[in-house]
């Protein structure tokens, strides 16, 4: 196991948010975190990265302690992509560059470089590597928070809503990005993603979170009509069209 989270809770002072959380994931996975506004997704992440201070519980990456990392090391292991993105004032190339600052030291290396020029292969951003951030469209600055990501080279990636701000089409490249480099690089991935249909295609672990807590967690199997019904209160009909399952509410 990759990581492991036992019996985490988080609260902020006016409310319990997270509520003895328990899983596992193993590299090369790809867990879809789904429930609705407010189901806590976005708090379990911070909590996984320690932007947050988990009130109760322990995570452990491989056999470490996260709380007992320092935020440099953290960095080599964790890759985090927030639901909103600051803009800076950078190209692109740079922007991902920053991905490797955990690993440089004095200056950036023909590896550094490498690793960037990769990562914005995969993501499909080549002929923006010159352009300004804030000239790119919502969509696009969302494919170079990721990218940075990847160059980060994590064993661990953390992604809150990578596909919220994207069209089909980069939808659809952006999960199969990271369910293809979960399984080449043996990354473990992390999503919350609010496209039941999507998640399903793509990932192959799932927590589906109800107010806080796991209302079931596991692979396809714990993607029922029943479950979805009681975590989004939708009822649905779920299908195939040839091979690919399709969540339709009725
Ligand atoms: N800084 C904060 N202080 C107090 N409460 C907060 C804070 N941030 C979030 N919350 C509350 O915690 C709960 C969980 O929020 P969180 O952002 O984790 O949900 P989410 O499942 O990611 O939602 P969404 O799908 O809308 O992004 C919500 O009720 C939210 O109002």
């Amino acid at each position: 196991m990759i990581l492991s989270v036992k019996s985490l809770s988080f609260r902020y002072p006016s409310r319990s948010v997270i509520k003895d959380i328990n899983f596992s994931i193993s590299k090369g996975d790809f867990l879809a975190v789904l429930g609705i506004n407010g189901a806590g997704k976005s708090t379990l992440l911070k909590c996984l990265n320690r932007i947050l201070n988990p009130n109760a519980g322990i995570v452990y990456i491989n056999d470490d302690e996260a709380s007992k990392l320092s935020r440099r090391e953290l960095a080599k292991k964790i890759g985090y992509v927030a639901q909103r993105n600051e803009n800076i004032r950078s190209t692109v190339f740079d922007a991902v560059l920053l991905g490797r600052k955990p690993y440089i030291k004095w200056e950036v290396s023909k590896n550094d470089l490498e690793i960037t020029q990769e990562a914005l292969k995969v993501l499909d951003l080549e002929e923006y590597a010159l352009r300004y951030l804030n000239e790119l469209s919502g969509g696009e600055q969302q494919k170079v928070v990721i990218a940075r990501a990847l160059a980060q080279k994590p064993e661990i990636l953390l992604l809150d809503e990578p596909t919220s701000s994207l069209d089909l089409k980069n939808q659809l490249e952006v999960a199969r990005v990271i369910n293809k480099v979960a399984k080449e690089q043996q990354m473990a991935a992390i999503v919350t993603m609010h496209d039941l249909n999507l998640a399903i295609r793509f990932a192959d672990k799932f927590i589906l979170l109800k107010n806080g807590q796991i209302f079931a967690a596991g692979g396809s199997e714990v993607i029922t009509p029943e479950n979805i019904e009681s975590v989004y209160s939708v009822p649905v009909k779920i299908d195939k069209v040839g091979d690919i399952p399709v969540v339709i509410p009725k």
